[in-house]
């Protein structure tokens, strides 16, 4: 941190830029093994695409449809790991035409400045953005 002239703290640590990353995924079936096969495929993945160590991380949260009722995704992942990791998860609103059994994910974390986020929508989650 320094000061500039006006009196205003200024980062110079390029890394600590707070950046946040979308991803999904699409279970075959509403069942724990489902649920960690899901989380533990996608997380990696997202962190894989974006280059983040699990100490980069501030935060997790995931949404489940409503029709997911075997297992807590924030629960499952930990089954790889994460155990300092703040991780939360809600209920998605339910909206005509929603996508079945999909768990999402909103990831937080720090990087460098210039790192442009990189979506991660796996299986058939892939219909929800055009662009992945
Ligand atoms: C389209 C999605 O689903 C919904 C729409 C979102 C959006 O418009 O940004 C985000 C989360 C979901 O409530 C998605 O997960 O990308």
């Amino acid at each position: 941190m320094t000061m500039t002239e006006e009196g205003i703290m200024k980062d110079n640590n390029s890394s600590s830029t707070i950046h946040a990353v979308r991803g999904a995924v699409q279970l075959p079936k509403d069942s724990i093994m489902a649920m960690r096969d899901g989380v533990t495929e996608l997380i990696p993945a997202l962190c894989k695409a974006n280059g983040i160590s699990e100490p980069d991380i501030v935060s997790i949260q995931f949404t489940q449809t409503d029709d997911l009722t075997a297992a807590n995704p924030a629960r499952e992942l930990r089954s790889i790991g994460f155990a300092s990791t703040p991780l939360f998860c809600a209920a998605e609103p339910l909206y005509p035409d929603y996508l079945p059994r999909t768990v999402r994910v909103l990831l937080t974390f720090r990087g460098s400045a210039e790192h442009a986020p990189q979506s991660v929508y796996l299986g058939g989650a892939r219909v929800l953005r055009s662009d992945t």
